[in-house]
């Protein structure tokens, strides 16, 4: 079964599942990094040509093909919006939930034009997109950690728990 870490853009899902991949020998499927290799196009731009809904049916379908392998995966910040992976997700006991303060991730965010939806939005406005996730994360996760951490330490608090 897979291990999945889900949570808001920024939160170290990709470093997390990069340490988890190294400390169990599994592979590491990052869905972003998946289906950028997959459509052969940047994240940016399938979201202008295609629109953000084909994202998130590209996302729910890698999901679905690697959610029930000896896989470590990290998903993209906006996988909960929809409701198909949310439902796969809840069916995972091995899903954990990222949580950082939303400051630390602004400043880790705000700057990068590779995330169509942090790139010019300001702290207010990815507040309200944080608290409305929030009770979506919440709905699908089994276990939240707290990565207001070092990597390793919050990499550790998962391994113990599994
Ligand atoms: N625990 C941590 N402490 C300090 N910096 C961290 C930590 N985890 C990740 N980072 C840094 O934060 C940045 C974002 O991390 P990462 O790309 O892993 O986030 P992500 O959750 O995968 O984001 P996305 O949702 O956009 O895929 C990177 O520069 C990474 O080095
Ligand atoms: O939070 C989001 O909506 C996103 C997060 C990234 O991981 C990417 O999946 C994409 O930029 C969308
Ligand atoms: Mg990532």
């Amino acid at each position: 079964m897979s291990i999945v870490l889900v949570g808001f853009m920024g939160v170290g899902k990709t470093t997390i599942g990069n340490l988890l991949s190294e400390h169990y020998d599994k592979p590491l499927v990052d869905i972003d990094t998946y289906i950028v290799e997959t459509t052969q196009l940047p994240i940016p731009q399938i979201f202008e040509k295609y629109g953000e809904a084909y994202f998130r049916d590209l996302e729910y379908q890698a999901l679905q093909k690697w959610i029930d392998k000896d896989v470590v995966i990290s998903t993209g910040g906006g996988i909960i919006e929809s409701e198909l992976s949310k439902d796969i997700l809840k069916g995972n006991v091995n899903t954990f939930w990222l949580k950082c303060d939303i400051e630390i991730l602004f400043n880790r965010i705000n700057h990068d034009h590779n995330r169509p939806n942090a790139s010019g939005r300001s702290l207010n406005e990815l507040k309200a997109l944080y608290s409305k996730r929030e009770l979506s994360y919440n709905e699908i996760a089994f276990k939240h950690i707290d990565a207001n951490r070092p990597k390793e330490v919050v990499a550790s608090e998962i391994i113990e728990s599994l």
